[in-house]
């Protein structure tokens, strides 16, 4: 076995004109303050289970977050304490300097699993929030049309959700969030039920709206290519109990495009976020047991 220790790569350098964007984006208001936010849940056996340690941070108007750790590291617990449909048992969470309480049209979350109203179609599925949030038919059937044109849906408002593809379905999804006009946009793993195709496309669509919206962005996800395409800052969180274990600053100019992805600075903050995620010598990374199912001899390698 090897006695060389693993190298840990650090983080990429920052290009001059990125470093400038970033000192812009410093300057902007700060969207959400979370401080020393915790979580405890209890097992049905009685026990304590520490989802979220003691975790701060501040986002910046329009930013774009992603958020990436191990399995168990309280990623969901973390968007659904913002969305305000989990309580933190400690610290507190303030947007836009006021505390948060519970839900609000102030954040809205579009989830992996397709939440559209089956029985509506696409335009209703916009409309049902801006009625319900006090709009007439006409002014919410106006309001939805412009969101479900921003998405590139227009020729599809009168389908149902089962005549779409699930891309198209998230791309409703997304626009019915935005159409409440939300500050802050939570979205939990909204890409990881499509095939990788369709995934690229849609990431491409995302950063176009949220070019055009203003709005800001945390987003879920285990997939760390998608996690540094899409941010600014990627949020990488350690488990036992959830904590944060730095935020990164992605070294890449935008617009972003697909090209970037085999971008030297890309590869080694790629490296580096694996780096801290999976530490070289982490219990994942022990081998199998290995049981010999085959002849002896009957060596294919
Ligand atoms: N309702 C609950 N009751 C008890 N424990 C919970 C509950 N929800 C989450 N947990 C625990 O809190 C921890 C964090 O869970 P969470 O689902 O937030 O992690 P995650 O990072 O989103 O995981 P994954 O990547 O697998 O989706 C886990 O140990 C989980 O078992």
């Amino acid at each position: 076995m090897s006695t060389e220790q693993p190298i840990m790569e650090g983080p990429a350098p920052m290009p001059p004109d990125v470093a400038e964007r970033f000192e812009r984006i410093k300057q902007r208001p700060v969207v959400f303050d979370v401080q020393h936010l915790g979580r405890v849940f209890t097992s049905p056996q009685g026990e304590a289970i520490q989802a979220i340690g003691d975790l701060s941070f501040q986002i910046r108007r329009r930013e774009f977050i992603t958020v990436i750790g191990p399995s168990g590291c309280g990623k969901s617990t973390l968007i659904r304490i913002i969305a305000g449909l989990e309580k933190a048992t400690s610290g507190q969470m303030l947007l836009d300097g006021q505390p948060v309480t519970g839900p609000g049209a102030d954040r809205c979350m579009v989830f992996q699993s397709y939440t559209l109203f089956p029985w509506l179609s696409v335009k209703k599925n916009v409309m049902f929030g801006l009625e319900q949030a006090g709009h007439s038919p006409t002014g919410a059937a106006n309001e939805a049309m412009q969101w479900i044109e921003m998405v590139g849906l227009g020729d599809f408002a009168e389908h149902y959700p089962h005549q779409l593809s699930g891309g198209m379905k998230q791309r409703v999804a997304i626009a019915r969030a935005l159409a409440n006009k939300p500050r802050v946009l939570l979205m939990d793993e909204p890409f990881g039920a499509l095939d990788p195709q369709t995934r690229c496309t849609m990431q491409k669509y995302l950063l176009q709206i949220w070019q055009n919206v203003d709005v800001t962005i945390i987003f879920i996800t285990h997939d760390m290519d998608e996690a540094i395409y899409l941010a600014d800052r990627v949020m990488v969180l350690g488990r036992n109990p959830g904590h944060l274990k730095t935020m990164v600053e992605v070294p890449l100019p935008r617009p972003r495009h697909p090209d970037q992805l085999v971008d030297p600075l890309f590869v080694q903050t790629k490296k580096y976020i694996d780096d801290l995620i999976h530490p070289p010598g982490e219990e994942e990374d022990k081998p199998l047991p290995i049981y010999r199912m085959t002849e002896v001899g009957d060596d294919v390698f």
